[in-house]
């Protein structure tokens, strides 16, 4: 059932530009529970400024979002706490061990951190609780911040390139936990480069085409 009283997020008339390039126009983006969105495009088409501006990170040139409804500017923390955005760069503790930082994470999230040993299972980190950080690889690394994941109560998620550096069986577990999330009445907004394989009646893609000059 797709009716306006189950639109969580929606975006209108959203414009962006940057360094004189329109990357997108009067786009318009609606958001349900149980959503998953694939954002496709090329390199530089805007993927990144999308959900940048979709998580409150960034203006629009145009438009506006709403989340139940109000502006996410005045949803004072309500948006932001029902909101889990993993960028680019994951946020991972150099200088802390991989149980570190879990027990890091767990503890923004307000979660016991005798969790941790499930958590090093789910990511597939066990064995390097006691590894730096710093001396993981790309893969690795990336997982530390995906763990969050399996412990957000955040209803949105906005993930920008999850699946880079995660091999095929990681990048499996992932997408499972995007159709948990979703089947649980989440939301999830993604970028990726590789094709999804969950079922394709299960998401929606959005295109971003070549940026032109203004
Ligand atoms: N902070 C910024 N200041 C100026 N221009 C920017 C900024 N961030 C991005 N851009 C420009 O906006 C365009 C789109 O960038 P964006 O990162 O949104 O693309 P993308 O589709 O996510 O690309 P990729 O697939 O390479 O990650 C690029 O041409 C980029 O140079």
């Amino acid at each position: 059932m797709n009716t306006s009283s189950s639109l969580v997020l929606t975006a209108d008339n959203l414009s962006c530009i940057r360094e004189e390039r329109i990357l997108f126009d009067e786009l318009d983006l609606q958001f349900k529970n149980g959503d998953i969105w694939q954002i496709a495009g090329a390199n530089g088409t805007g993927k990144t400024s999308l959900l940048r501006i979709l998580a409150g990170l960034h203006e629009p040139e145009n438009g506006n979002i709403k989340y139940k409804g109000t502006l996410i500017g005045q949803c004072n923390e309500e948006y932001h706490q029902d909101l889990l955005y993993l960028g680019h760069s994951p946020g991972v503790k150099a200088e802390l061990t991989v149980l570190e930082n879990l027990q890091f994470n767990l503890q923004l999230c307000g979660q016991n951190t005798d969790q941790c040993v499930q958590l090093l299972e789910q990511v597939d980190l066990y064995g390097f609780s006691d590894t730096l950080a710093a001396h993981l690889s790309a893969g690795q690394h990336r997982r530390i911040a995906l763990a969050r994941l399996w412990l957000t109560d955040a209803r949105i998620w906005i993930l920008d390139e999850p699946f880079t550096a995660i091999d095929k069986q990681g990048v499996k577990r992932l997408e499972q936990r995007v159709l948990e999330h979703a089947d649980q009445g989440g939301i999830v907004i993604l970028t990726t480069h590789q094709d999804l394989s969950l079922p394709t009646s299960r998401y929606q893609t959005l295109t971003l085409e070549r940026v032109f000059a203004l």
